[in-house]
């Protein structure tokens, strides 16, 4: 007799998982080097930016309080008495109707606390001397950008676990971080089981096919911040592979098989988890496709049985690996970002399982649009090179019509959110 399982909420499925989540370790690498990287700690402002007073403007540093009775029949002139480009810094403090030309980035000269853009001024020479009159009185502080008006020192810049951007980069040139501490990237081991796999170099043969869940796993592994290991393609074949699962167990931080996990003569995974005395935390979840999908836990370490059918193996991975990387990458935002959109067809199927079905996203009309792509099975590949979403059909009786308001989780977003997706955020 078959066992009977029992299906377990997404939501709660994903929570048990959760559970075995573990954080990782810093490590160095350069400053390019860390860009797609996770932030191991917080980016703290050792001085403030900019770091002096400068001025904002090619101009004249003045005192304003010469510029008080400026008026466009009454012109104020003011001695030029040094001129400071980017990087240089006026040796003179500037005096009673004295001016000081200044170019954008420079630092304020001692005594000045305003400055005039050059087309405001008017320049002249008498007795070999530079001067430059003005029309209009200055405030204090006009035309000034001060010290730590970008950021003030100790400020907290960037939070650990932020994946790191261009623009987190920019900052970390800033405060000159030529090492920059991230989070070790987890090592997932990837193992492909069926005596149906060729190699992607092989020719079809008949009853078989090449072996794609291992590639599509790797590039997920990659995208999601971790770095996989590919640890072989077996046959379904119980001995050879428990070996192979118990020596990969070693070597990696979680691993992941495809296949064999369903309830088929040659699904081996479960009785492998038996004989590793791993605790089965789930091998039904209540979604489509990747209902078979299980995932296991031996002395703390998470072996996540991903389905042989490539779209419930993609989907498999997102929504229970993804996470897992990502809290072992410091995040706290590890699931896929929800964002809600107008479904773009009619999508007649009901099911009483909640369907993640492969879509894309589009903008019409200021409105995102989700529509399905390629055929909605579990075992369909095609659909998985054009989807750049989930889009999320809560299970029950009815199907969907074009128009409705539906929940969409983006696949190839790197913001992620601090929430799964789950039926009671709606
Ligand atoms: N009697 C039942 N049969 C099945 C059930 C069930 O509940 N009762 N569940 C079905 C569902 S749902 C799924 S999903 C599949 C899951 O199967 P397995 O995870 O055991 O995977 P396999 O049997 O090994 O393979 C399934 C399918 O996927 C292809 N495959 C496998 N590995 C790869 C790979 N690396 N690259 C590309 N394609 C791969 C394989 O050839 C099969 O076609 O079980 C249903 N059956
Ligand atoms: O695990 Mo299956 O993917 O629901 O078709
Ligand atoms: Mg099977």
């Amino acid at each position: 007799m078959i066992e009977k399982r029992k299906p377990l909420a997404v939501k709660e499925a994903i929570n048990q998982v959760m559970e075995y989540s573990v954080v990782g370790k810093g490590e160095k690498v350069t400053l390019q080097e860390s860009y797609g990287r996770f932030l191991a700690e917080d980016l703290i402002a050792d001085h403030p930016v900019p770091p002096f007073d400068r001025s904002p403007y090619d101009g004249y540093a003045i005192r304003s309080i010469d510029t008080i009775h400026a008026q466009s029949d009454h012109p104020i002139e003011f001695e030029v008495i040094d001129e400071i480009g980017a990087g240089s810094v006026s040796d003179y403090t500037l005096g009673r109707m004295q001016a000081i030309r200044i170019m954008t980035g420079a630092q304020m000269p001692v005594g000045s606390d305003a400055v005039v853009m050059l087309e405001l001024t008017k320049m002249f020479q008498q007795d070999n001397k530079s001067f430059m009159s003005i029309k209009r009185p200055f405030k204090k502080g006009d035309n000034v950008s001060f010290k730590g008006e970008d950021t003030p020192e100790g400020s907290v810049l960037v939070k650990k676990g932020t994946y790191i951007t261009p623009g987190v980069i920019a900052l970390l040139a800033t405060f000159g971080y030529e090492k920059v501490s991230v989070v070790k990237k987890p090592k997932i081991g990837i193992i492909a089981t069926g005596s149906e796999l060729l190699n992607v170099g092989e020719p079809l043969v008949p009853g078989k096919i090449r072996n794609s869940n291992s590639y599509m796993i790797e590039a997920q592994a990659r995208r999601s911040g971790a770095a996989p290991v590919f640890l072989g393609k077996l046959v379904d074949d119980l001995e050879k592979c428990y070996d192979a699962i118990a020596s990969a167990l070693e070597k990696v931080d979680f691993l992941i098989t495809t296949g064999g996990v369903s309830v088929g003569d040659y699904d081996y995974l479960p009785e492998i988890y038996k004989r590793l005395g791993a605790n089965v935390l789930f091998n039904k979840v209540a979604m489509r496709p990747g209902s078979v999908t299980t995932v296991a836990e031996l002395n703390g370490k998470l072996l996540f049985g991903l389905s042989g059918n490539p779209s419930a193996c993609y989907v498999g991975f997102e929504l229970f690996v993804r996470p897992i990387v990502r809290i072992f990458l410091n995040s706290n935002h590890p699931h896929l970002q929800k964002v809600t959109a107008t479904l773009g067809e009619d999508f007649p199927k009901p099911n009483p399982f909640t369907r993640f079905v492969r879509g894309v996203i589009s903008m019409e009309n200021g409105q995102v649009l989700a529509t399905p792509v390629g055929l909605d099975k579990s075992n369909v590949v095609t659909s998985l090179a054009e989807a750049n979403a989930f889009i999320v059909l809560p299970g029950g009786t009815r199907g969907y019509k074009a128009g409705d308001t539906v929940d969409v989780l983006l696949i190839e977003d790197q913001t992620g959110s601090e929430q799964p997706w789950a039926e009671s955020f709606k």
